[in-house]
């Protein structure tokens, strides 16, 4: 197969981890004879540094007339410290996000087996977890009327839904809770928002299509207190931006790391992949970003094509580096690799996972080991 895909790699660790994800691609590529093409786009502060506007027209372009794009992470600190900056990072990749309609944001939190002793939480209560968060990414507060009055001191944000964006969202939901394992978990606010009202009344209606699906509801809060206490529940996860935004984070600590966490953002015409964790400046260069949420979002790419067993390739050489300890520091700090060790490690086991002759004693870069 051939496909043309986008590159925006953006700021701090995401041309890091970007690298990596592409590494992985490029081994598929060439173990399943197929041919991807990899264009780069500006986005982010580097694209304001260069250009002025975090999303040029020329990336915004290159995004619409390409097969997939392939996002790492935007932001800065110092837009992150200026309230009053004109013009920030993330419009860029919220913008793109409207433009090419990717109105859903599929989060996969899993419990590695191998790597149950390394999250904070207890091994019995992640045991078996296995998650999809299905985000609503085109609408709510974060895309609705943003008012300041004029002397600055009163400021709102509207959170709007129509019946259609939840609509939409809600029948791929449902359709993954039918292949998986038939629960479907709506969180929501619906004792105070009157938009989580409407999400409930047109989840409860779609619902009757979907018969051999059980639905149930969770506040908010509830649902972020259940995610630490007994996420083996879960099933698919439907909710809007913030809350899909806010409980996706929350639910990484059960994997053991945000640097873990793929995903897929997806529209009618358009697709893009992006890991859930953002620019980590303080990691910037030092190689000491985890590159698997950016490769898992690359096995995430391939799925959305129907090869799976190229994205199960990149998949099963994650599994072998965190089977064998091959990680960086976040998930391993006595003797951690760097960002591009892991990277080299994957796409090495892509290409020859038989090859007993890759030397695992000597890719560490611990103290005592060779980088
Ligand atoms: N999709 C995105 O591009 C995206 C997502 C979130 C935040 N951001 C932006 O990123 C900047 C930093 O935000 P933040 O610090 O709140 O969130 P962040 O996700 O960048 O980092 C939060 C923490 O998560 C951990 N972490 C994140 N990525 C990791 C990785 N690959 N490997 C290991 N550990 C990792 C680190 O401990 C880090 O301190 C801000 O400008 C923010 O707006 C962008
Ligand atoms: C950077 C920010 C706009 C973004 C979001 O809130 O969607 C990020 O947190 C994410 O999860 O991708
Ligand atoms: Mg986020």
């Amino acid at each position: 197969m051939k496909l043309d895909i986008a590159v925006l790699s953006g700021d701090g660790i995401g041309p890091e981890v970007t690298a990596q994800a592409i590494k992985a691609l490029e081994a598929v590529a060439h173990n399943f004879d197929h041919s991807f093409i990899f264009k780069e786009g500006l986005v982010g502060a580097i694209a304001i540094d260069k250009t002025g506007t975090p999303l040029p027209d020329k990336t915004l372009e290159l995004c619409v007339n390409t097969d997939a794009v392939l996002f790492g992470a935007i932001g800065a600190p110092k837009y992150d410290n200026d309230p009053s900056a004109p013009v920030r990072p993330e419009q860029g990749l919220l913008k793109l996000r409207k433009e090419l309609g990717l109105y859903a944001n599929i989060r996969p939190v899993k419990a590695y087996d191998t790597l149950i002793d390394k999250s904070p939480l207890k091994r019995e209560i992640i045991e078996g977890t296995d998650i999809s968060i299905y985000r609503e990414l085109t609408g709510g507060i974060y895309f609705g009327k943003k008012e300041i009055s004029k002397d600055g001191n009163v400021a709102s944000d509207l959170c709007e839904y129509s019946k259609e964006e939840i609509e939409r969202i809600t029948h791929l939901a449902f359709k993954a809770a039918q292949k998986r394992r038939k629960k479907l978990t709506l969180v929501d606010k619906a004792n105070v928002l009157e938009s989580s009202r409407l999400w409930r009344k047109v989840v409860t209606q779609i619902a009757t299509e979907y018969s051999d699906v059980s639905l149930d509801f969770l506040f908010v809060d509830k649902a972020a207190m259940q995610m630490i206490l007994n996420p083996s529940q879960f099933d698919v996860v439907l909710t809007e931006n913030m809350f899909g935004d806010i409980i996706s984070d929350e639910a990484s600590v059960i994997g053991g790391s945000i640097g873990l966490l793929a995903s897929a953002s997806i529209g009618d015409t358009c697709c893009m992949f992006e890991p859930i964790h953002g620019s980590f400046p303080q990691a910037t260069g030092k190689g000491i970003a985890n590159p698997i949420a950016a490769i898992l979002s690359a096995a995430m790419l391939l799925e959305h094509f129907n090869l799976m067993g190229e994205a199960n390739a990149i998949r099963d050489a994650v599994e072998k580096a965190l089977e064998l300890n091959l990680t960086t520091p976040d998930l391993n700090t006595s003797n951690p690799l760097t960002t591009e060790k892991v990277g080299d490690f994957i796409a090495d086991y892509i290409l020859n996972p038989e090859d007993s002759n890759i030397n695992f004693e000597n890719i560490h870069v611990g103290q005592s080991t060779i980088i």
